[in-house]
């Protein structure tokens, strides 16, 4: 197996990383992807303004977990924290080390940028790093010239016997960590980011950035929405938020609301079952006794406490997540149009969903009984329990709604 290692203080971690990590990964050809933040950098000091290294591994995994995810390749790229668990200066040669002894037979690259590959003789150790893994390096700017980098590479072949890959990157991203803390401070760069590193920084607060989150504008929202889940969640979400305007719209709903409710609803999905659990401690959820063995019944319960709490939902928002997964009898039109918003949103595929689909623009109470009547069916096929406020929805809407849903 091949494996890129790139290490790096990420503080933040940037689209200029995102963008040569994508490029070097594909010229030569890895098989995986470590990302690596540094606990203490060897080389530079830890500005006062940066983040802690908890917070960084933090917005690195969420980085790693978007290059995977855009790439098509979930799960090559990860996240390591092993500089994190070792004290004192953070050693890339102490670090290939315990990669070697983790991973014996496999070809290491190290992944670097003009910066770092120009002074890479003075790092500690520079034999037994380059004697460990190949170096691939990139350039940072329009004006890290090729020259030079070939003149290094010649260098360090001549001198160490090193393995030198320069990648050319299709397109460089001119930013710099520095930089990036410099424009958060002014309230600018979130679109420099990969929309979840940013959703984490707004929401922790860091780099001076201290929004009130009860009033984040849409897209900022968003980011932090996405910054609690995984990149592979993220384009349901962004479908349910479509179908959501689409329907409240169409049916009259506040289109605004029908738009945050759809952002926030899925927010606690990835939360395992004793955070979830907590959460309901915390703010009085009492739970029946299927909801207490079903983790899947919390997320909606636990992401309405979290929108109302931390993001300043109203109440209608509020309980449009709360029965976003169940459902119950007589649900308000917002209610509605986020239960069929999510159950039906383009990236959904299911016998069936294009009738309903179509449905849901003729006819909202149709569609809410043949939704509910398709849900109930799988969940029996499935012999997963039925909720009984799903049950309870179902009866209402036979009992109130329209007879037949064709
Ligand atoms: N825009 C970029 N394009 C290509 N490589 C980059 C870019 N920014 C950083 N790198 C490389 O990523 C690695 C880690 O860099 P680091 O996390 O320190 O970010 P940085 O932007 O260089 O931070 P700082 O502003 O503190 O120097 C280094 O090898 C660096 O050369
Ligand atoms: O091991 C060394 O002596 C050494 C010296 C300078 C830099 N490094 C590593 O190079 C990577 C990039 O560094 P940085 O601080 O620019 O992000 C990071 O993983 C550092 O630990 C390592």
């Amino acid at each position: 197996m091949k494996i890129g290692i790139y290490g790096g203080t990420f503080n933040p971690p940037h689209l200029g990383h995102m963008a040569a990590a994508q490029a070097a990964m594909a010229v030569l050809g890895l098989d995986k992807l470590f990302f690596i933040p540094a606990a203490l950098p060897p080389h530079k000091e830890l500005p006062a303004d940066g983040a802690g290294a908890e917070h960084r591994l933090a917005m690195t995994a969420l980085m790693a977990d978007g290059l995977g995810e855009s790439m098509g390749r979930r799960g090559d790229v990860e996240a390591l924290d092993i500089e994190l668990r070792r004290t004192g200066k953070s050693y890339t040669a102490d670090t290939l080390e315990e990669l070697r002894r983790r991973f014996p037979e496999d070809e290491f690259w190290l992944l670097m940028g003009t910066d770092m590959f120009l002074t890479i003789q003075n790092w500690y150790e520079p034999e037994e790093i380059m004697s460990l893994a190949g170096i691939a390096a990139f350039a940072r700017t329009e004006s890290d010239s090729g020259e030079m980098l070939r003149k290094q590479a010649d260098y360090l072949s001549k001198t160490y016997q090193a393995r030198v890959q320069l990648v050319e990157l299709p397109r460089i991203t001119d930013l710099s960590s520095t930089q990036m803390r410099e424009l958060l401070e002014d309230g600018q760069g979130g679109d420099r980011l990969w929309p979840p590193v940013y959703g984490y920084i707004l929401r922790h607060g860091l780099y001076g950035e201290h929004p009130d989150l009860k009033h984040l504008n849409d897209a900022e929202l968003r980011c932090a929405s996405y910054s609690m889940i995984r990149a592979k969640r993220i384009p349901h979400v962004k479908g349910t938020e479509q179908t959501a305007v689409e329907l409240a719209e169409r049916w009259g709903a506040d289109v605004e609301k029908a738009r945050r409710a759809a952002i926030l609803h899925d927010c606690t999905k990835y939360l395992n079952m004793e955070e979830q659990l907590q959460l309901c401690r915390q703010y009085g959820i009492v739970l029946d006794d299927l909801e207490q063995k079903s983790v899947k019944l919390l997320h909606s319960k636990t992401g309405a406490a979290i929108a109302r709490d931390v993001y300043g939902a109203p109440d209608d928002i509020y309980w449009a997540i709360f029965w976003h997964t169940t459902g119950k009898a007589d649900m308000s039109t917002l209610e509605k149009v986020l239960y069929l918003a999510d159950y039906m949103e383009p990236t959904r595929d299911f016998p069936g969903v294009e009738e309903l689909r179509e449905l849901t623009h003729r006819d909202l109470d149709a569609a809410l009984r043949l939704g509910l009547e398709m849900s109930v069916e799988d969940l029996k096929e499935r012999g997963v329990p039925v909720h009984h406020n799903t049950m309870e929805a179902l009866n209402w809407i036979l009992e109130h709604g329209p007879r037949d849903p064709s």
